[in-house]
């Protein structure tokens, strides 16, 4: 691996506890819970968009981070956070995808156990209205990786996951913003304004196993059967319970260039802190290929960081108790999860 032009640290581990050389045949008997998601890197969100997306990824930590308290796995947890925010029409997932260059819905998803490194993946799946659901079934139920397009829908309704028609999905906002891209030939929108509002999750349950899922629509206004970083495991994201997960979004063909999760997890391999990782990774990606993005990370010892590069990312983050959540840089808003079970932050 080359160097990293901007990485500011040696990368040694010595100092830090959690940098134990450990196994995950031998995980720590109970650790403390912890979730982190985003709701995609993005150009600047209005100050009344920000409320919705704020509300969705509080929600969808809190109900992740409930899944784990109540002795979920990480890999249930990454996947109830997901579902929520792909049942969500803010973000560019699920219901509430962008539409391709024909107006239709075209969407990848991925997900990573980080005990086996078993991992499943879709792409350019329609009429489906959870594809991280179809992915973990591709995990768990074949002897593949990864599925596309048709095959991946019939393996879905094999599995029993309703058929549902493509428009369902289609928003009225996603119908406009198409029609300005087109009209405009992109004069006007950066590409951080056409690549919004990926979803992605990572997560460290009790017993110290590590997952990651990522889930979108793609990007405004892609060529038909184009297939982003999303699902692809070590771009889109990555777990290793030896190590960390890593969920990542951005301009995809730019992260799938420089594999932004699995340089990310390198990083943290040789030693560097959750935020340092992720910063090397992102700055790499930034002066070798120009791309700009966003990556959330938690170690193996539960420490996390929520970095980007493009103008916003929403992020919310679980642990100790602990709700956060933030939108541009510099914004922390924190607050204690209580006793109330319900996922309905209502902060
Ligand atoms: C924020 O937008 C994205 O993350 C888009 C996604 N990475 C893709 O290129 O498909």
């Amino acid at each position: 691996m080359t160097d990293i032009p901007c990485s500011s640290h040696s990368g040694h581990s010595d100092h830090r506890s959690y940098s134990s050389s450990k196994s995950s045949q031998f995980p720590p008997e109970i650790v403390q819970p912890v979730i982190v998601v985003h709701g995609g890197g993005a150009g600047s969100i209005s100050k009344e968009r920000s409320e919705r997306v704020r509300h969705g990824v509080t929600k969808a930590a809190l109900l992740g981070y409930h899944i784990l308290k109540d002795g979920g796995s990480a890999v249930d947890a990454v996947e109830g956070a997901v579902v929520a925010l792909e049942d969500d029409p803010e973000f560019n997932a699920g219901h509430g995808s962008v539409l391709n260059e024909d107006g239709q819905i075209e969407m990848d998803a991925s997900i990573m156990d980080g005990k086996s490194l078993n991992s499943g993946a879709v792409s350019s799946i329609k009429s489906i209205a959870n594809p991280i659901k179809v992915a973990r079934l591709v995990m768990e139920k074949t002897n593949h990786s990864f599925l596309t397009d048709r095959g991946a829908t019939c393996f879905a309704k094999s599995m029993g996951i309703p058929i549902i028609p493509c428009e369902k999905l289609v928003t009225e906002r996603n119908v406009k913003r198409l029609k300005k891209e087109k009209a405009e030939k992109s004069a006007c929108m950066t590409e951080a304004d056409k690549n919004t509002g990926t979803v992605g999750a990572v997560a460290l349950d009790k017993h110290g196993n590590l997952a990651y899922a990522t889930s979108t629509g793609g990007i405004i206004n892609k060529m038909v059967g184009r297939v982003g970083d999303s699902p692809c495991v070590g771009s889109g994201g990555y777990a290793d319970n030896d190590i960390g997960a890593v969920s990542t979004t951005g301009h995809g063909e730019s992260i799938i260039k420089v594999n932004l999760a699995r340089l990310a997890i390198f990083h943290l391999q040789q030693g560097k802190k959750p935020q340092e990782a992720a910063d090397a990774a992102l700055c790499y990606m930034k002066t070798r290929v120009k791309g700009l993005g966003g990556i959330i990370v938690v170690d193996k010892s539960g420490e996390w960081a929520a970095r980007w590069t493009s103008v916003s990312m929403p992020w919310a983050s679980a642990k100790d108790d602990k709700l956060q959540f933030g939108i541009v840089p510099g914004m922390v808003h924190i607050t204690d999860i209580g006793k109330n079970k319900s996922p309905n932050p209502c902060i």
